[in-house]
């Protein structure tokens, strides 16, 4: 019999943007402890990203007002970015599209990879799929998200995907708008709408992340509802959108596209 000796294949380098905030430092922790994994660099706030430690995928887990550049540096070096800050509207991913056309090949070899996460947690992606398949068969939809009262912006990136998905699902199956007869409302106590669907966000100590999906007919409602109790959620994401997106070309937004989720 013959023995063959698999070869490892050589190690993915992983630099880390925000390394110090709440979602960077478990990042960094997650990298460290992943096999095939190494970290080369963990940048905070006022850092020289400069060459990214020699980086092959950089995870850019800051805030909206400092993504876009972040990322813009990373994709200029043909570096990989999964990105989990908040903040990315079409406007914003437009740019980036043109960023991504125009840049150089990845240090990996093929074309740059982006990944915009606006969840990495797998129940919640789950959560947002279930939410726009069930919206069309409901008259009224609400979407409440609850988070930890240090978050900077609102609404969550979470609801504002669920609410996009939940509102092109319905338009695609012909839904009338969701019902509401408020025409007084000085307070905003209505929320915001996003894509016509109606978005409350509370801020509460001892929260962590969570959205609650309301789905309601004549006589029956359907609850969605997904925690995520500590920022470990997130990491098995995390760590499995850093080995794939090298294999992604191009700008792709949501972690199910990766898992076969979408
Ligand atoms: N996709 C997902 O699953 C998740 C996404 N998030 C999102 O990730 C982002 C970060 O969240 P969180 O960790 O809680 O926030 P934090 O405020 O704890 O961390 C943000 C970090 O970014 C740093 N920072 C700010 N500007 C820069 C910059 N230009 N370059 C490098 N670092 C910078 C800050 O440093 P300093 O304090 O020195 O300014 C801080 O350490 C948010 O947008 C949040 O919504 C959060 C959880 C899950
Ligand atoms: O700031 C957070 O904490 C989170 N941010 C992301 C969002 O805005 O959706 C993901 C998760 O909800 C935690």
């Amino acid at each position: 019999m013959t023995e063959t000796t698999a070869r490892p294949a050589r190690e993915l380098k992983v630099a880390v943007i925000g390394a110090h905030g709440r979602m960077g430092s478990e990042a960094v922790r997650a990298v460290e402890a992943a096999h095939g994994l190494s970290l080369v660099a963990a940048h905070g706030s006022g850092d020289d990203l400069g060459d990214l430690g020699g980086a092959d995928v950089a995870v850019e887990l800051t805030v909206p007002a400092a993504s876009p550049g972040n990322v813009a540096h990373c994709v200029a070096r043909g570096v990989h970015v999964v990105v989990g800050t908040t903040g990315w509207d079409e406007a914003r991913l437009e740019t980036l599209r043109a960023q991504v056309a125009d840049a150089p090949a990845a240090v990996t070899g093929g074309a740059v990879g982006v990944l915009i996460a606006p969840n990495f947690a797998v129940g919640a992606l789950l959560m947002m799929s279930f939410a726009a398949k069930a919206a069309p068969f409901f008259e009224s939809v609400e979407v409440i998200e609850l988070h930890h009262p240090g978050k900077v912006d609102a609404p969550s990136g979470t609801a504002a995907r669920t609410a996009a998905m939940i509102g092109r699902a319905r338009d695609e199956a012909g839904c009338d708008a969701v019902p509401d007869a408020t025409t007084h409302d000085p307070d905003g106590a209505r929320g915001a709408r996003v894509d016509g669907i109606p978005v409350h966000s509370v801020r509460l100590r001892g929260l962590t992340a969570h959205q609650e999906v309301l789905l309601g007919n004549a006589g029956e409602m359907l609850t969605l509802r997904h925690d995520s109790f500590d920022r470990g959620s997130f990491m098995p994401g995390v760590l499995a959108a850093v080995r794939a997106v090298a294999d992604h070309p191009g700008v792709t937004v949501g972690l199910e596209h990766y898992l076969g989720l979408a």
